[in-house]
């Protein structure tokens, strides 16, 4: 996985440990989405009047918006057992083989970057979903036989940065498809508000305002800026206010719109390398140096809802509204109407 990919995940053991201790535990104390708050809620109580295991989930959204919190709230608000592995640690049908058949009743099994996950073991979990069942191959060439091992009942928990990379026999296993959008300023701003009281931060509201405007709209760089702004205040002996938030994003490249390094290195390239656009996705990679699913599942969604970039059948284009953001004059040719 590239540094940048990385850059919205997790970036140490600290942050991981940061992350766990902010992590809602409820339907209730989780912020926004409210939507697929009403959704789940609903499934769950649903199951729990019945006493059977939840329908299966797919959570589909960019990095950082809560699919795994939403994936631990399932198992917690349930009291179930919560099993968690990722696509890329399953590589071969018996790897997942070995997790499915050590679930135990009504456990939660939550796979992370489903999307993926070997061919071969997204084909197990097709009949493992639907009937609760796995065929294990034992044996090879004509002598090969499939022996059925019974599961136990189990809700399965996907998320996915690219739910259009899903094939559609997995995708239609799934009970309920939640797609998480990315946060407005006022949902962070509670975000950020929750996680300086966890911290016993002192740190003034407007400061909090201006973060969560800066935050691209996902709680995971909201928490991190504050981390950040803590440290300022800190290290300068200052107090967290707005003008150490300034500061600190300034210094970590975050620009009044919440765009990072990465972001704007994208937009300058569509407007100034290929001149607004049309231009595809793989020469926009290689032009900034970065693998094209990070720009696709990190980079873009946000640019778009910011109404910075549109996606159209013949490539990226640069909208008026990114010119200005550049600092420069909107060229006055096709594509200035998106
Ligand atoms: N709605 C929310 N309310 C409060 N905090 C949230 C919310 N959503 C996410 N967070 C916080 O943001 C951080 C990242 O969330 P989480 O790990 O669930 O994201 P994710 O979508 O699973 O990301 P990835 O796809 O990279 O695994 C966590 O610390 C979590 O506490």
């Amino acid at each position: 996985m590239s540094d940048e990919v990385r850059r919205v995940t997790p970036e140490s053991d600290a942050e991981l440990a940061f992350e766990g201790a902010l992590r809602p535990q409820s339907l209730g104390e989780f912020v926004g989405q409210h939507k697929v708050r009403r959704q789940l809620q609903l499934l769950l109580e649903a199951a729990a009047l019945q006493s059977r295991t939840p329908d299966h989930i797919l959570l589909a959204g960019p990095p950082g918006l809560g699919k795994t919190t939403l994936a631990m709230i399932v198992a917690h608000e349930g009291q179930r057992p919560l099993r968690m592995t990722s696509g890329p640690a399953i590589q071969h049908a018996g790897d997942l083989a070995a997790v499915l058949s050590s679930l135990v009743p009504g456990e939660v099994l939550f796979i992370d970057e489903i999307h993926r996950m070997a061919r071969s073991a997204e084909e197990m979990l097709y009949l493992a979903m639907e009937d609760f069942r796995v065929d294990i191959m034992v044996g090879k060439g004509a002598g090969a036989t499939s022996i059925p091992l019974e599961l136990a009942p189990f809700t399965l928990v996907g998320a996915t940065t690219r739910a259009g990379l899903l094939p559609n026999p997995l995708r239609d296993r799934f009970g309920f498809t939640a797609h998480l959008e990315f946060y407005e300023p006022e949902e962070l701003h509670q975000v950020l508000v929750r996680a300086a009281r966890l911290l016993t931060l002192a740190i003034d509201d407007d400061a909090l305002g201006e973060i969560a405007r800066r935050s691209r709209g996902t709680p995971r760089i909201a928490n991190r800026l504050l981390r950040r702004v803590r440290d300022y205040a800190l290290v300068h002996g200052g107090a967290a206010d707005r003008t150490a938030v300034r500061a600190a994003l300034e210094l970590y490249d975050v620009d009044e719109q919440g765009l990072d390094r990465l972001d704007r290195a994208v937009l300058s390239a569509v407007v100034e390398r290929f001149d607004g656009g049309p231009v595809g996705l793989s020469t926009l990679a290689v032009s900034v140096g970065e693998e094209a699913e990070t720009i696709e599942a990190v980079v873009e969604p946000f640019l778009v809802r910011s109404g910075l970039l549109s996606r159209t059948p013949r490539g990226r284009v640069a909208t008026v509204r990114a010119w200005q953001h550049l600092g420069l004059a909107p060229r006055t040719t096709v594509g200035d109407d998106l």
